[in-house]
């Protein structure tokens, strides 16, 4: 059998290892030449595919009884097996092929992934990754050296977050609006250069060496860190373009032209929210009049919903009563070439909604709109009123998952509380602070820089360790 040249080295029955593709400096393994198969106890495993290939992201809590330092991992798929555990329980495990450090040497092994959190150990080290490379003394333990509580504690020391000093760009239209000018403020506070850029006076060159972007006068962009949009529904097609040229020279988006996009198409959106598995009232969407009357039926007849799709702050939404007004309604728009989509009415919201204020993945703020008597169109520019309320864990969670399924950092979620169960009727890429700020006293706009400052902290610690 071929042998490894390096010399092997002795192991105990314990022994500290690191993944450096994984970003884990530090994990103790139990040295178990009785298993064949190394595994990582790992927590959150989400296949998912990259390019074509199999990949898995999963989260590890690379030290024993300690659940606060986590570390986000993501490997390549190399096989699916059936394990065995020593409880004698078969479970389907991913594999993954990646470097390990012991002592002075690296060499690949075969890790699978399993969330059996109960284990002392976060790691078990087989002998097929043993195999040529070590000796065991059952007797030692870490015979490659001790990591002290203090050092693991440097090893693991959050990623330094800049708190000052960024170049940020607000990409609006109106920087006297109430949320511009609290973004300002926000960014300002925490000491970074903040400046209001109107979108339509922003222009790009397009060119494979040296990209540019202008603001009237002359002005040149490239240099920023990040920039936060803030785009009206008008804007959307020209301020994504903007959006992508400033994500091809590397600054960064808080919410990519891609997020904004597909939450502006409000079908598309509601489309995504479906494949996510988030529950939305039944929405029917024709392209001839002639379907007219079936298209009432699919949503369960009147009182129906009729929407414009280019809609925003309840100007589009009209409730038809009954089939005859919700047929009248729907081929008159119809007849201007007005693109509507059609929904159940949820008649016991009693004409309430939730706005769930999203950040970073985090509910940092909600409300609860109520209309106005008579108005079922809960919009605070339709006289609704906003009011504190309690979300539900589950509300909450669903808030988070709109999100992530827009794949929008900041996100306004609208829910609906119906009988089946909360609702979402839309996903907002620039929602406004004032109302959600003023009712509940929360500084959103600081979250808002937060996430930047986390962001780029993340990406300055990426680029030094690459
Ligand atoms: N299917 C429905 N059943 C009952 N009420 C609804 C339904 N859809 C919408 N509403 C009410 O009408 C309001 C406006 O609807 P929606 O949020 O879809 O439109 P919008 O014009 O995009 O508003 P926004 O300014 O939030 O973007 C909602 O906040 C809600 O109060
Ligand atoms: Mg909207
Ligand atoms: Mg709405």
């Amino acid at each position: 059998m071929k042998q490894s040249i390096e010399p092997k080295i002795v192991i105990g029955s314990d022994e500290w290892c690191a993944f450096p593709s994984l970003n884990i400096p530090a994990i103790k393994a139990r040295v178990d030449s009785g298993a064949k198969t190394s595994s990582l106890h790992a927590i959150n495993i989400q296949p998912f595919s990259r390019n074509g290939e199999a990949w898995v992201s999963f989260e590890v809590h690379p030290i024993q009884d300690n659940r606060k330092v986590t570390v986000h991992c993501e490997a390549k798929v190399i096989d699916q097996r059936i394990i065995k555990s020593s409880s004698g329980d078969r479970e389907k495990r991913l594999v993954i092929r990646v470097p390990l450090a012991m002592g002075e040497q690296l060499w690949d092994v075969e890790v699978t992934l399993t969330n059996r959190d109960s284990m002392g150990y976060r790691m078990l080290l087989g002998r097929e990754a043993m195999h040529g490379r070590t000796l065991v003394d059952p007797a030692g333990h870490c015979l490659l050296g001790e990591r002290l509580s203090d050092q693991l504690a440097t090893l693991y020391r959050a990623p330094e977050i800049r708190t000052t000093g960024l170049k940020i760009g607000l990409l609006a239209s109106n920087p006297n609006l109430y949320s511009n000018r609290r973004i300002i403020e926000a960014a300002e506070s925490r000491g970074h250069e903040i400046q209001f850029f109107n979108i339509k006076n922003c222009y790009m060159k397009l060119d494979a060496t040296r990209p540019e972007i202008h603001y009237r006068g002359g002005l040149v962009l490239n240099e920023l860190d990040a920039v936060i949009p803030r785009i009206r529904p008008s804007m959307t097609f020209y301020a994504c373009t903007l959006l992508r040229q400033f994500e091809s020279l590397g600054i960064y988006c808080l919410n990519s032209s891609t997020a904004i996009a597909q939450s502006r198409d409000k079908l598309r959106a509601l489309q995504l929210l479906l494949d996510n598995g988030l529950d939305i009232p039944t929405t029917g969407f024709a392209n001839s009049p002639l379907d007219t009357g079936d298209l009432i039926n699919m949503v369960g007849g009147a009182p129906l919903i009729i929407k414009l799709l280019e809609g925003t702050q309840g100007k589009g939404v009209v409730l038809a009563e009954t089939r005859k007004a919700a047929e009248s309604v729907i081929n008159a728009f119809k007849s201007l070439n007005a693109n509507i989509l059609v929904q159940e009415f949820i008649k016991e919201s009693s004409g309430k909604d939730l706005r769930c204020f999203v950040v970073d993945g985090k509910v940092v703020a909600s409300i609860q709109r109520v209309a106005a008597p008579g108005e079922f169109r809960a919009n605070i520019h339709q006289g609704g009123r906003a009011e504190l309320i309690k979300i539900t864990p589950e509300e909450r969670r669903i808030a988070i998952k709109a999100a992530k399924a827009m794949d929008l950092k900041v996100a306004g979620v609208d829910l609906i509380r119906s009988n089946k169960g909360p609702l979402l009727l839309e996903v907002n890429s620039s929602p406004g602070l004032e109302g959600i700020e003023t009712a509940t006293n929360e500084d959103i706009a600081s979250k808002m820089i937060i996430a930047i400052e986390k962001q780029l902290a993340g990406k300055k610690k990426a680029e030094t360790s690459s």
